[in-house]
């Protein structure tokens, strides 16, 4: 990561106004660049986020045998197999990215080598149990720091014990290590999550050619069998917008008076929409339009246009299709009229900040009245804020982007300790901004 990057936000000088693409959606791009190294041939995966955390799992792919270029504007990679990843020479830096040090583990836990993995300062600080304690039943070896951090060693098995696992935690990354160990292991390694999550690993598993059962289960959980030894075979994807990165454009223009935007083919994969419904609840005018198909992904364009919004009570059933959206659905609930209740939000404690802490902090620094119960954050709306406030980002990308959707709505002008971190999921996010008309001045 580069020097620190402050930035001072003021509120916009006119309404937001024009269309905008974001970048590719960075669970699937990490995936596709993994199951591409894992598959037989040569895949080409077009609209790949080119995000620091991505280029991390496409440096640690090379690392492990695959060949990875990036070629007009494409990404080429000519995959080792199931079981033909070699032993990485080095330690493998896995940058800010959690997504990639725990999809890594399960894909490293079967394959019959040594390797290790690091981090930054934040992601050194993010829970690995989480992966090494049930890939460990595969027959790999795990070694971690005192309170299973990382730098993490793993001893690869080779082809494992497949696993049964309930996970604790409704966690995609979790349910996608623990696939990923399956499709070296022999016979049927089957996953239960307590609620629906992220399925790109189920979609582009079926995508690459092995069949995965999912079925529902009773209280909304879900059970995910894959038979392995598997084999996967190349095929060419396209990463489709990230719904995740809309969420900073759609906010600020809801916020900003004046403002009328259309940020065009956004994933819609129904378990990643939760914020969008939450912002239609609080009456917000956003639109779905021209929904299609590309690439075996439905996609769309999001109509924003600014208005006044009502407070929200967000059930904690919802909180894996929009986990890393809730810092800029509190910045909106800031804005709206009455108290928004935002409920069972244990998990947001373990991201890159603690960002239930984190995304307090900010809301207070700029004036609004918010407070947290047990797991849930309740904010009182005003129609105005003061902002004016210091905010710390803590190496957190989300952080920094709900900031700066903050300071564009706020009456006095935001200090942003850093926003380097937005570089991890959102390279461009302040010229994106600043082509509508945003008066960023980085
Ligand atoms: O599987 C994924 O790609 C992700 C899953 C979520 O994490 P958890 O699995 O820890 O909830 C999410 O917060 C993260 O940004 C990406
Ligand atoms: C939590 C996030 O990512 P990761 O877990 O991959 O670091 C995020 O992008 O908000």
């Amino acid at each position: 990561m580069t020097a620190q990057r402050p930035l001072t936000v003021s509120s916009a000088p006119t309404g937001l106004t024009g269309r905008v693409r974001v970048p590719g959606d960075k669970s699937i791009s990490h995936r596709a660049l993994m199951f591409a190294a894992l598959a037989e041939g040569r895949t080409h995966i077009s609209g790949l986020l080119e995000g620091e955390d991505v280029l991390r799992t496409a440096e640690a792919m090379r690392a492990l045998g695959a060949k990875v270029v990036q070629k007009d504007g494409r990404w080429i990679v000519d995959g080792c197999g199931v079981n033909g990843l070699q032993e990485p020479a080095d330690v493998l830096d896995m940058g800010n990215s959690g997504t990639a040090a725990r999809l890594l583990s399960g894909v490293l836990a079967t394959h019959p080598f040594m390797s290790i993995m690091t981090g930054d300062a934040s992601l050194r600080g993010r829970p690995m149990g989480r992966v090494s304690v049930p890939l460990s039943e595969t027959g790999a070896r795990f070694v971690t720091r005192a309170g299973h951090k990382l730098p993490m060693a793993v001893e690869g098995t080779g082809k494992g014990k497949p696993l049964h696992y309930r996970l604790p935690v409704a966690s995609a990354q979790v349910k996608s290590a623990i696939l990923l160990a399956g499709l070296n292991c022999e016979g049927e390694t089957v996953v239960e999550e307590p609620a629906p999550t992220r399925d790109h690993t189920e979609n582009m598993l079926r995508h690459f050619g092995t069949e995965v059962k999912v079925e529902e289960l009773p209280e909304a959980g879900r059970r995910i069998t894959l038979k392995g030894p598997a084999r996967l075979v190349a095929q060419d994807v396209l990463v489709p917008g990230d719904p995740s990165s809309a969420a900073f454009p759609v906010v600020a223009a809801l916020l900003v008076p004046g403002s009328e935007i259309v940020v065009e083919a956004v994933g819609q994969n129904p378990l990643r929409t939760g914020l969008f419904k939450t912002l239609k609840e609080m009456g917000a005018s956003l639109e779905l339009r021209d929904e299609r198909t590309e690439g075996g992904e439905v996609i769309g364009d999001l109509h924003v246009r600014a208005g006044r919004l009502k407070a929200v009570d967000v059930p904690a059933v919802r909180v894996p299709s929009m986990i890393d959206e809730y810092p800029v659905l509190a910045v909106a609930c800031a804005f709206a009229e009455g108290t928004s209740r935002l409920r069972g939000l244990a998990e947001l404690r373990v991201k890159e900040s603690d960002r239930l802490a984190s995304t307090v902090a900010l809301l207070e620094a700029n004036g609004a009245k918010v407070h947290v119960e047990g797991d849930d954050l309740i904010i009182e709306g005003q129609k105005s804020l003061p902002g004016g406030g210091k905010v710390q980002t803590h190496m957190d990308h989300r952080l920094a982007m709900s900031a700066t959707v903050l300071g564009l709505a706020a009456e006095q002008p935001v200090h942003i300790d850093d926003t380097a971190f937005i570089e991890t999921s959102f390279p461009g996010f302040v010229s994106l901004m600043n082509t509508l008309g945003a008066g960023l001045k980085p």
